[in-house]
């Protein structure tokens, strides 16, 4: 016969020694229950026989060697529920939680295995109908041995009990007083892994204990499925804390804050299950997943935990909320105590051999238990005197520094609270204002950018239409020899400018025969009235204008131009160079870049309309020129 397991380790007994005992391996007790009367009535065979009180034999029903698994304690189904509280020693775990140590009890296994059975006892069998104490399990025994314990003991005790439950991998509190919901896992360097926002509820008498519990079993999921017709789905966690100190000591529950003390929790875990096995469905099987999914990750955590040198490094804690929270009980400082629960049955021997294999290493993973600290030693008088005195000192300021704010001011109640009422008034009248600037700067930003964008194309046409223009000039360029005479001379002033507004003889320069704009001619003092009548020149017709580089009319134009000299085109001159070196005109210089307040609408606005009669101007000598070109024969 095959045996495994390992030799037993009773936590206990170890740490009699000291707070802080040697590494102390983790207590597993198998119970084995009775057969079901439903597997009873299936006919199906009994595979587990125990053999001593330690050690538990498994039988394959199709024959082949039997296999031995060997546990602190084994319990077959004739065990009632007294012989599973005492053969567990929970009283022993019990009294370490009252030294201080961080005690846990939790029972594992198969779905419908019995496990919340031997936790809390079997469910009521209707309203109102109580449970028989002999049934109650080992929640309810510790309990009552628990308070009775306290009564008992030289300095008083102070109780306290949180209960919550992991369903679907959310946490949720089921002693809230509202609806439960989720709550999150935190960790600390002082506390490790946490639920932050957990009740904790202080109890005194073993009647509101058992009311607490109540209140949790009545709010815990629980399901019927093929093998169990309350099957509990979710993981659940009650915990006591027991603290040594007087109220007056402890630090208010609402900040979250646990009293430091020891703590003995109960854990029953949600069964391992196939949804094959249990024909879950729809939500049951989600349920089903994710508690299978826990397990694996605790599992898995056990695994690592074997291997010392793997204990030194990385256990995956976090991979679930359930393993965060047995964390220190599985690898830290607590003290564990694992029930296994098995069906005899050989139709669960699968899920019962993954069980009893569980269970071996489990008991395999040590722990090294630790009280917490001892309280410090009392303070010698003078020191207590002294932190009393600065105590005092310490409040008498703080209510100082509350009065302060209205009296630095020198305002009194009413006058101060007119000043604040003002000020907020004046608060809101920038902020307005402040949206308003906001506005208006972002419009003036948008009319700034538009006529940037205008002055920019304006200006690209203008140095295009440059372009062609002196490549008609070149074109139309005579070769060396006598100046031509200036057309001006030879036509009528009245035929001059007018309509179709640009004179084809005014358009070349006379000296270099240059295309000339109509207002680069030097009659036009002449021509101009006589084709607009009295308008003023600001009336003209904005092609008939001259731009604002225009050179001023010449007193003598009126003179015939053969008798001009050189010197006296140097409009002409002005205006080639202007071409030539295709530069921005001063009219229309580039937008400065300067503060985004100054208007760039004006500083646009006077460079565009300038920009376009330029351009326009440009435009009309091209037109002219071109007509010239074709109805005139080239020179020679
Ligand atoms: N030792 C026992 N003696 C008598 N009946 C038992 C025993 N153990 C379990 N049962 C019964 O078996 C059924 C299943 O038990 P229980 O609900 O405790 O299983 P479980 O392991 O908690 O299942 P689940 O994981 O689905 O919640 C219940 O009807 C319970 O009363």
């Amino acid at each position: 016969m095959e045996e495994r397991g390992s030799p037993d380790g009773d936590p206990a007994r170890n740490l009699e020694q000291g707070p802080e005992g040697p590494e102390t391996p983790i207590q597993v007790v198998l119970r084995v229950r009775p057969m079901s009367a439903a597997e009873l009535r299936r006919g199906e065979q009994s595979v587990l026989h125990c053999s001593g009180t330690r050690t538990l034999q498994v039988s394959p029903p199709g024959g082949g060697p039997d296999v031995a698994f060997r546990f602190g304690a084994v319990l077959d189904g004739a065990s009632t529920q007294d012989d599973v509280f005492r053969a567990c020693g929970v009283r022993r775990l019990g009294e370490l939680a009252l030294r201080g140590f961080s005690c846990t009890v939790f029972t594992f296994g198969q779905t419908g295995s019995g496990k919340t059975y031997t936790l809390t006892g079997p469910p009521p069998q209707g309203e109102g109908v109580p449970v028989p104490p002999s049934l109650a399990g080992i929640m309810q025994r510790t309990f009552t041995w628990l308070l009775d314990r306290v009564q008992h003991l030289d300095v008083p005790v102070t109780l306290h009990a949180s209960y919550l439950e992991i369903y679907n991998e959310q946490i949720r509190d089921l002693l809230s007083l509202g609806a439960p919901r989720p709550l999150p896992v935190r960790w600390n360097k002082t506390r490790g892994f946490y639920v932050e926002q957990l009740r904790v509820v202080e109890f005194g008498s073993l009647g509101a204990l058992m009311e607490l519990l109540q209140m949790g079993l009545s709010r815990r999921r629980s399901s019927a499925h093929t093998l169990n017709q309350a099957s509990s789905r979710s993981h659940a966690l009650l915990t006591l804390y027991i603290s040594h100190q007087t109220p007056q000591q402890m630090p208010p529950v609402d900040t979250g804050e646990l009293p430091a003390g020891g703590k003995l929790c109960f854990v029953d875990l949600a069964g391992s299950e196939k949804v094959v096995a249990t024909g879950s469905r729809g939500e049951l099987m989600l349920e089903a997943n994710s508690i299978n999914r826990s397990l694996l990750a605790l599992g898995h955590c056990i695994s690592l935990l074997l291997d010392p040198q793997r204990k030194q490094s990385h256990i995956p804690f976090r991979d679930s909320k359930l393993t965060k929270l047995l964390a220190d009980s599985l690898g830290g400082h607590g003290v564990t105590l694992m029930v296994a629960c098995v069906s005899p049955s050989a139709q669960c021997l699968p899920e019962t051999l993954s069980t009893l294999r569980y269970a071996s290493r489990a008991q395999r993973v040590t722990t090294r238990p630790q009280a917490p600290r001892p309280p410090k030693a009392k303070l010698p008088q003078h020191l207590e005197t002294e932190l009393l005195q600065l105590q005092e000192e310490n409040l008498h300021l703080r209510s100082q520094l509350g009065q302060m704010d209205p009296k630095a001011s020198g305002l009194s109640g009413a006058r101060a609270a007119w000043a604040q009422r003002n000020l907020y008034g004046m608060l809101q009248e920038f902020m307005l204002e402040n949206e308003r600037l906001r506005k208006e700067k972002k419009q003036l930003q948008s009319s700034r950018d538009l006529a940037h964008g205008e002055q920019r194309i304006l200006a690209q046409q203008v140095r295009e239409l440059e372009r062609r223009l002196l490549s008609a000039c070149y074109l139309q360029q005579p070769g060396p020899g006598p100046t031509p005479p200036c057309p001006c001379v030879m036509v009528p002033p009245l035929l001059c400018h007018a309509p179709p507004l640009l004179c084809p003889r005014c358009q070349l320069c006379p000296l270099c025969r240059a295309p000339l704009a109509h207002w680069a001619c030097p009659r036009r003092e002449l021509h101009l009235p006589q084709v607009f009548g009295s308008k003023a020149p600001g009336d003209w017709p904005l092609s008939a204008r001259p731009p604002p580089w225009a050179p001023p009319c010449c007193p003598s134009s009126a003179k015939c131009s053969r008798e001009r000299s050189r010197s006296e085109w140097t409009q002409t001159q002005v205006l080639a160079e202007m071409l030539t070196k295709e530069k921005v005109m001063p009219s229309a210089p580039p937008l400065p870049a300067g503060p985004v307040n100054a208007s760039p609408v004006l500083r646009g606005g006077a460079a565009v309309p300038n920009l376009a009669r330029r351009l326009e101007a440009l435009r009309d000598q091209i037109g002219t020129s071109l007509r010239r070109g074709r109805s005139q024969p080239p020179p020679r």
